[in-house]
């Protein structure tokens, strides 16, 4: 699309609602709604500290990205079997679905599973089924991405990646994902470059919480493809530059921001920011039964606080595609319905 055809305003919530779009930053345990936790609780009689579903509710209020995990890894306490894996994952590909993402790269936590006696094997064909599943019956295509969780050793992170390597089809990429501060990209250089020499993608949470030094340590040493959060990265400005001209995508998760405290009100989000300085950011759910929203909630509370307009929507359509890790015949594809969801709107 040459010019984006006007789009009268009123019209804009039904867009971000229509358009395709590709959602790369997903902790798959973060998805995973009270109602579901309590079945699987009962069904695997794992005890739950909470009364109820609004009990449990009532506990997410978050004053940083720690007090989350806190709770989010006791959350995925009640995740034993393949088969609560896969409803997992399939709850949040139909939803996924109803938001028209056309495509997913979901990240998982092996460690957090492995570390309870819950098998590698276990974890990974689950999750596997229900992506398969979902590119059969919903025509929605999903990868996973293996985190490893920093605030571990590096040596632990290679163990994990041994214990990955017989389902080494089955997953696209590796990440760094839980306490950022205290845990810079650099304690993982080893184990990155392994990665790297396997073939595999190459994706790194960096300020979040963590200051712009963390984001070029995720380039320089790790050498990341994509920084996952990024948003710290305003504060220095040669940074920007470097992630402008290097087009290196931000996964950037607005409601996970909003929540975890690092942006005080949604007004404040400096998305518009990132956009208008040239870098590829995208919009994404991150932990979204944890922090009230799916793709959808995200883009429709993050434009009507923010007033980004029809054109920053476009961008983060085409960005979430472009900075996917998908060939480039799919991504001409994906682009060119995207063009044809804004022509329909125009
Ligand atoms: N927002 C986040 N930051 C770091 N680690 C996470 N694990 C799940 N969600 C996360
Ligand atoms: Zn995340």
């Amino acid at each position: 699309m040459e010019r984006l055809p006007p789009i009268p305003a009123e019209r804009l919530p039904e867009l971000l609602r229509r358009m395709p779009k590709a959602e790369l930053h997903i902790h798959i345990e973060g998805s995973l709604e009270p109602e579901l936790m309590f079945e699987m609780a009962q069904r695997n009689r794992v005890a739950l500290p909470y009364a109820s579903v609004d009990d449990l509710r009532r506990a997410y209020d978050f004053s940083n990205l720690q007090s989350f995990l806190d709770i989010y890894y006791a959350g995925a306490g009640v995740l034993i079997t393949e088969r609560d894996f896969f409803d997992m994952a399939w709850a949040y590909l139909q939803k996924a679905r109803a938001d028209h993402v056309l495509h997913t790269e979901i990240f998982f936590d092996p460690q957090t599973h492995t570390a309870r006696g819950v098998s590698m094997e276990t974890v990974v064909n689950g999750l596997h089924r229900a992506c398969e599943q979902a590119r059969a019956q919903l025509g929605v295509n999903a990868s996973l991405i293996l985190c490893f969780l920093r605030h571990l050793s590096e040596e632990d992170a290679f163990q994990t990646l041994e214990q990955a390597m017989p389902f080494r089809d089955r997953f696209i990429g590796v990440g760094l994902d839980s306490s950022e501060v205290g845990h810079p990209p650099e304690k993982f250089a080893k184990v990155f470059a392994r990665c790297r020499e396997l073939g595999l993608h190459l994706v790194a949470h960096a300020g979040e919480e963590g200051p712009p030094a963390y984001v070029w340590t995720a380039l320089d040493v790790l050498k990341v493809e994509r920084i996952d959060h990024g948003v710290q990265s305003s504060k220095d400005p040669a940074l920007m530059k470097r992630l402008a001209q290097d087009r290196i995508p931000l996964t950037v998760c607005p409601l996970s921001n909003l929540k975890l405290c690092v942006f005080p009100r949604l007004q404040d989000h400096n998305l518009g920011q990132l956009l208008d300085a040239g870098l590829v950011a995208t919009v994404n759910s991150d932990d979204p039964a944890y922090f009230g929203g799916y793709m959808n909630d995200n883009f429709l509370r993050t434009f009507e606080a923010t007033g980004l307009t029809a054109a920053h929507a476009h961008r983060l359509a085409v960005n979430s595609f472009e900075a996917s890790f998908i060939g480039a015949a799919e991504k001409r594809k994906y682009r060119d319905q995207v063009d044809a969801v804004f022509a329909e709107f125009a």
